[in-house]
């Protein structure tokens, strides 16, 4: 049985993830001709950037999270973006999304200039992920939940970030007990995703292998990656 305040709450983070969204003009892109890997590469981080502007205004709107410390408003943003947006592309790759990106993403990541070993867990994490079937209210909540991590660097008042992050873990919790009544142990295999931990490892691994071929990012980018 969910509160008042809990559905308010479900309420909000989902207006505010359907709001915030990459504009049409930019995800087109990603749907014109050109597969070359610079042009992937570009493409890319056009998008991630925009990504990042988006995930910024949608952090904005989580109930309780402007009342933090400023430094660990920061600090939350720079720790999670890259989990954050391997949520988001996600999505967009196991269909979840009624935009037509999902071939065309798939084939500018895999020939982006990107080492193969890290093609493997990424895109493994991208089946486990579209198995789940997530409702957007769970992608919203998941999304929330994976940018108030209490232990991400720098952060230093934990436990406020802790109490915001358990209050979105119970709603979350309820919520998949009421949406997949199936499945009791949906909400233990949305845990699971603790794989991101990984994939955000690897991406730091990524970035020097982009870096080291000579690849430039945006200046948001570099900032919020800690690159260049
Ligand atoms: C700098 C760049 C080369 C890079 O470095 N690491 C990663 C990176 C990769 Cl390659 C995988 C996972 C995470 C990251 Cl940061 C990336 C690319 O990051 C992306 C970020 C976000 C999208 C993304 C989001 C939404 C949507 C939607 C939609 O909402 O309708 C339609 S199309 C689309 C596309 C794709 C790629």
């Amino acid at each position: 049985e969910i509160t008042k305040e809990q559905r308010a709450l479900i309420k909000a983070i989902l207006a505010a993830y359907d709001r915030h969204q990459i504009p049409q003009d930019v995800t087109k892109k990603l749907l014109q001709e050109q597969y070359s890997a610079e042009e992937n590469f570009l493409l890319l981080t056009e998008v991630a950037t925009s990504q990042v502007q988006v995930l910024v205004e949608f952090t904005k709107n989580i109930p309780g999270f402007l009342s933090l410390d400023r430094e660990d408003q920061i600090a939350l943003l720079k720790g999670s973006a890259v989990e954050a947006m391997f949520l988001r592309s996600a999505q967009v790759l196991s269909k979840k999304m009624p935009s037509g990106h999902t071939e065309v993403l798939e084939e500018r990541i895999r020939k982006s200039g990107m080492s193969e070993e890290f093609m493997t867990p990424m895109f493994n994490f991208y089946k486990s992920i579209g198995e789940l079937h997530m409702t957007q209210e769970e992608q919203a909540l998941l999304t929330t939940i994976t940018i108030l991590t209490p232990d991400r660097p720098y952060v230093k008042s934990h436990e406020a970030v802790e109490r915001l992050q358990e209050t979105m873990l119970n709603v979350l919790r309820k919520l998949c007990v009421l949406q997949h009544p199936q499945e009791p142990q949906y909400f233990a295999r949305l845990g699971r995703l603790t794989e991101l931990r990984t994939l955000h490892h690897y991406h730091a691994e990524m970035l020097t292998s982009w870096k080291t071929n000579d690849h430039k990012f945006t200046p948001l980018l570099c900032e919020i990656w800690d690159v260049q």
